[in-house]
């Protein structure tokens, strides 16, 4: 039986009445999970179980794929809890939107919206933490979106250049992680009764900075993986009153999901709107989500910086001209921007970065050496195998040697250069091929070990 601690259970006895004992059981049950099937990737990895269909969410299944595996490591898929995919779900970004996820490390909900917004529009992935933000480019990465810039910032810093910029602002928030107590049992060990508020009024701190990102007419969405009353329904309470601008959307509520509690906040019936996602109701390990909509004179009149200055020296473009028609076909990157030597493609409509703290200005393309470019690793994950000019099949064990830093050896001789190399159809790096060994370019700080 999970140990809860004791002030939670009094708690949400006290808040659940009868309804608590199946709550307080549904944590001994298994952890439910899930993944993602990458839109982005031009085919669905083979030998995956996909017999399980998360019902509300777009590329969801039920079930777990190894993270040493091709599906995973390509990121033909992405592992998510099933609950934690209502908040994609329920952002649903268009095609051409802008969209800010403030909040974003380690990348979940990230890669659901870039799948959205499928190389159109803007993704800006934002994460505060140094130690995390790192992880959140390599999650990015490896889903291969084109139009996507990752910051390192503090939610208030972002105010300025994105004033009234967003078509949606995500803020998956910092929480008391009450949502995660089933298949983290140390999350317990930070949460005590007093906990809840204080994320609460971190919660408040940031929403009062990303409302003013929101462009007229615009969508917050607003989530959290934790039960607490204070953080869910009081916290958009306190949104509504705070900004009367802001309006709650109705949620298409299925598969067990429910409306929130407006009798665990000041009673508002509007707060019905969001979505309550129950572990002993639904097949995941909780969440809350709201989706609230500005006025059209919303942020009326606030003024975003201007887009983003691009271009290369002579010398560049000649490199990288020449790199992509030897190796792309029929994809272009038109806005190009370095960063020292490292060569990126920055979505067009990026506001100039200023001194904000950037992890990627948009797709790393590759570095200009001496007298040429050597393609990233990004750029391999981002290009689908009917766009590579030149690429080599390799298979697993081939593989394992890859992403473990080894050469590999092929039977036939194909001319010399750079090859994208695809494993079970999946794009997984670039290999420059030398009579009949493939030279390893697989990043240092990635490598890893297939089997034990
Ligand atoms: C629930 S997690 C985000 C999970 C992520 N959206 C995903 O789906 O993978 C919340 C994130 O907020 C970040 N955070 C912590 N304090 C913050 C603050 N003051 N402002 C903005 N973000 C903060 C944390 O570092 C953490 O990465």
């Amino acid at each position: 039986m999970a140990k809860l601690p004791q002030a939670f259970i009094d708690k949400y006895q006290q808040l659940m009445g009868p309804e608590a004992q199946a709550f307080f059981a549904s944590f001994d049950e298994p952890v439910k999970h899930g993944f993602r099937i990458n839109p982005l990737k031009q085919s669905i990895p083979t030998g995956l179980d996909l017999s399980e269909p998360v019902p509300y969410a777009k590329w969801g299944y039920y079930g777990e794929v190894h993270g040493r595996s091709v599906a995973h490591q390509s990121g033909a898929i992405y592992s998510q809890e099933p609950s934690a995919m209502f908040v994609g779900a329920t952002a649903h970004p268009e095609r051409g939107d802008r969209v800010l996820d403030l909040c974003a490390a380690p990348g979940g909900k990230s890669t659901h919206l870039a799948s959205y917004l499928d190389n159109t529009g803007l993704l800006v992935s934002n994460e505060i933490m140094k130690k995390r933000v790192g992880v959140l480019a390599e999650n990015i990465e490896r889903f291969g979106p084109h139009n996507t810039v990752i910051l390192n910032e503090s939610p208030e810093r972002l105010t300025r250049p994105f004033a009234g910029f967003f078509d949606k602002v995500v803020v998956d928030a910092p929480c008391s992680g009450e949502g995660m107590f089933r298949k983290d049992p140390e999350a317990m060990a930070y949460w005590d009764a007093d906990y809840p508020q204080k994320c609460a009024a971190l919660q408040r701190e940031i929403l009062t900075e990303a409302v003013k990102m929101v462009r007229p007419g615009g969508q917050l969405v607003y989530s959290t993986c934790t039960f607490a009353p204070e953080e869910d329904e009081q916290t958009i309470a306190w949104l509504l009153d705070q900004y009367p601008e802001f309006h709650l959307i109705p949620i298409e509520k299925t598969a067990g999901i429910s409306d929130a509690r407006p009798e665990w906040a000041n009673g508002n019936p509007e707060l019905k709107k969001a979505a309550r996602l129950f572990p002993n109701q639904m097949l995941g390990e909780g969440h809350f989500v709201a989706k609230l909509q500005a006025d059209a004179d919303w942020n009326q009149g606030a003024k975003p910086a201007k887009p983003q200055q691009v271009g290369l020296t002579r010398e560049q473009q000649k490199l990288w001209t020449e790199f992509s028609a030897d190796q792309l076909i029929g994809i272009t990157f038109p806005h190009l921007l370095t960063f020292g030597d490292q060569l990126y493609s920055v979505p067009a409509e990026m506001p100039a970065f200023g001194k904000l703290k950037v992890e990627r200005p948009g797709l790393h393309l590759g570095t200009f050496k001496k007298k040429r470019f050597e393609p990233s690793y990004a750029l391999a994950l981002a290009v689908k195998p009917e766009q590579a000019q030149h690429q080599l099949t390799i298979n697993h064990e081939q593989w394992a040697k890859v992403v473990h830093g080894e050469t590999i050896t092929i039977d036939e001789e194909h001319s010399k250069g750079w090859y994208l190399l695809v494993c079970d159809n999946q794009p997984v790096a670039y290999g420059k091929l030398v009579g009949k060994t493939i030279k390893n370019f697989f990043p240092k700080g990635l490598r890893f070990q297939v089997y034990d």
